[in-house]
């Protein structure tokens, strides 16, 4: 076998230490040896992890240096930090620059890591779309990609084209229109909204090209080829901490540069028959979307925003009546309080794959199997609950953050094909904020009289329209924003130009504080009589992954592993308590996580 032919030994230098070096398979080692040829230490590195193979004594980081020597090489690796500190399981690039006895001996060595990289690492990416958002966050995303992702692309043989980004939606009508061959992967450096941008860009590509329709609700979409991934410069950066652990473009660039790859769920969120959006992270009706639709008046607070409206919307003390239907996974198969973490090479996601794409064997094709997914229709029976609930939301991942270590559904999986309902019924305000704290702490946030939760495949939600004129006009503003931001001509309105340049979120911010003076006194009545009267008649609006949605009525379908992102999910020794790195914020839930 050719991966069996791959081995060499030789003694070289490392600094003015002998050591013995052994490619052999997919490792690469080398000992440290005594003055009497005795082992001392080994270091070990999966080829896998090999970023690069280099000749002559050379440095990327944080300049590259290259000094020509004929007897030597250096080997760059993926190197991962001690979790001391507080730390993330942080991934930074080793550097060992080795010296060998001979000019010759040096290029073996070259040449067979070479050969190593190429057998074992047939699918990292050699060619990549890069959107950076330059307002995003801090708005250090281009600072951060040149200096410290573009000299690790380069290092790994890897050609970027970067397009920085001049408005709102230009990176999805990028994917969706433009030429993309050649390309194995496309990345965003931004936050969660310029993630969810790629995420409508490639699967709408994917259907488009497979003649598949996303506004059917019935439709089963076709799983995209096309890898993204996030190197995290947002100002909210959930979906990055959830699938890599931490928030830190460093590490997600040697995931993109290795080629990891890890499946993702996707739920489509249909409004009648128009695809209103797809969420990986949060889709929450009640105080999720309040605390979403609160936190745009007050962008200008930066990231205290969420915080600040969290506290004004528990205080509301708002429910809201309605009936939410799913359909349920059989809870003898998979359980969202059966205490299993997803971490990466989860066997339950694994299964899920045979599951998933290989249920008939006859199938062949990528779009054959994926038709082997359980069909929503056939699949159970659909159950329902109908009540005055203080929030209701469906999650395809746990939604760990730093602030909340656990997250929102701490046994969800990232790529099993489900998602997790959670429903919480109306409650007094202090069983309410025992539920909020129990994000933050180690107890059971499921385990309390007014909680429910399901993993399911699908679920409907229909809620009672709000009463007030205010909230009637609140909707009918952000339903044409929303329209406009998806780019639905017929819906959206003249205010779109400026939507799509500001974004949709930041336009609505813009619209709602024309309105300020006649909402303040309406808020300021609900603040203060909240915790005592319990508001019941307003409408709220739905949290799709921090994107404001305006209906009453929508229905969820979750879509086992529709994409796959270049990571490999949340590695075993990231013990949950220990990861309080990266950013602090996280749309319409850092109120829980405070
Ligand atoms: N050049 C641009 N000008 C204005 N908006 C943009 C631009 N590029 C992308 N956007 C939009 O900005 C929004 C926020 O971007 P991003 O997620 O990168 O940053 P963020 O700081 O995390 O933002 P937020 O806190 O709103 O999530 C995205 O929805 C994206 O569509």
């Amino acid at each position: 076998m050719e991966t069996e032919s791959v081995r060499m030994e030789s003694s070289v230098w490392l600094g003015n230490k002998r050591q013995r070096a052994l490619l052999s398979g997919w490792r690469f080692s080398w000992t440290e040896l005594d003055k009497k040829n005795r082992d001392k230490t080994t270091v070990s590195v999966p080829v896998s992890e090999v970023v690069a193979v280099q000749e002559g004594q050379v440095e990327i980081l944080p300049q590259k240096k290259v000094k020509d020597t004929e007897r030597d090489f250096t080997l760059f690796y993926v190197k991962r930090s001690k979790t001391s500190g507080g730390k993330g399981p942080l991934w930074s690039l080793g550097r060992s620059q080795f010296s060998c006895p001979s000019r010759d001996l040096r290029d073996q060595w070259v040449t067979q890591l070479r050969i190593a990289l190429k057998t074992h690492c047939p699918s990292r990416p050699h060619r990549l779309l890069v959107f950076i958002n330059p307002y995003g966050g801090k708005k250090k995303a281009q600072q951060i990609y040149h200096s410290t992702v573009a000299p690790l692309f380069e290092l790994a043989g890897i050609s970027s084209h970067v397009v920085v980004t001049e408005r709102a939606n230009q990176a999805r009508d990028h994917i969706l229109k433009k030429d993309l061959i050649g390309f194995d992967g496309v990345i965003c450096v931004g936050g969660d909204g310029m993630f969810s941008e790629l995420l409508h860009g490639v699967i709408g590509r994917t259907q488009q090209e497979a003649g598949i329709s996303e506004h059917d609700p019935s439709a089963m979409l076709q799983p995209c080829d096309l890898h993204i991934g996030i190197i995290p410069a947002g100002s909210t950066d959930c979906v990055c901490f959830a699938t890599v652990g931490v928030n830190d473009p460093v590490t997600s660039a040697l995931h993109i540069v290795i080629g990891d790859s890890q499946p993702l769920d996707v739920c489509s969120v249909h409004h009648r028959s128009t695809l209103a959006r797809y969420s990986v992270s949060l889709v929450g009706y009640g105080f999720y979307g309040d605390v979403l639709a609160e936190s745009e008046r007050h962008r200008w607070m930066g990231p205290l925003r969420y915080d600040y409206s969290g506290c004004l919307v528990y205080l509301c003390n708002r429910s809201y009546q309605g009936i939410v239907q799913y359909l349920p996974v059989d809870s003898q198969i998979t359980s969202p309080r059966d205490n299993s973490r997803c971490l990466s090479g989860c066997k339950v996601c694994s299964e899920s794959t045979e599951r998933l794409f290989h249920r008939s064997e006859s199938c062949s094709s990528l779009y054959s199997r994926q038709l082997g997914q359980y069909s929503i229709e056939s699949e159970g029976e659909w159950v329902s609950v109908e009540g005055r609930f203080r929030c209701v939301y469906l999650t395809c991942m746990s939604s760990s953050c730093p602030r909340s270590p656990k997250g929102l559904s701490p046994s969800a999986h990232l790529a099993d094909g489900t998602g997790d309902l959670i429903l919480v019924r109306n409650t007094n305000p202090l069983g309410f904020l025992t539920y909020l704290h129990r994000h933050t702490t180690t107890q059971d946030q499921f385990d309390l009289p007014f909680v429910e939760v399901h993993r399911v495949r699908a679920a409907r939600f229909c809620f009672s329209p709000g009463e007030e004129e205010d909230d009637e006009d609140h909707l009918k503003e952000s339903h044409n924003i929303t329209a406009g931001a998806l780019g639905d001509p017929e819906t959206a309105r003249e205010g779109d130009e400026e939507s799509g340049r500001l974004g949709s979120q930041q336009c609505l911010a813009g619209k709602q504080r024309d309105q300020g003076i006649k909402e303040d006194g309406r808020k300021k009545r609900d603040y203060l009589c909240g915790l005592c009267s319990n508001k019941q008649s307003a409408a709220s609006v739905w949290n799709c992954d921090g994107e404001i949605l305006p209906y009453n009525e929508i229905s969820c379908r979750v879509h086992g592993q529709l994409v796959r992102l270049f990571a490999r999910g949340i590695e075993d020794d990231a013990g949950s308590g220990k990861y309080r790195e990266g950013n602090r914020n996280c749309k319409g839930r850092c109120f829980l996580h405070s």
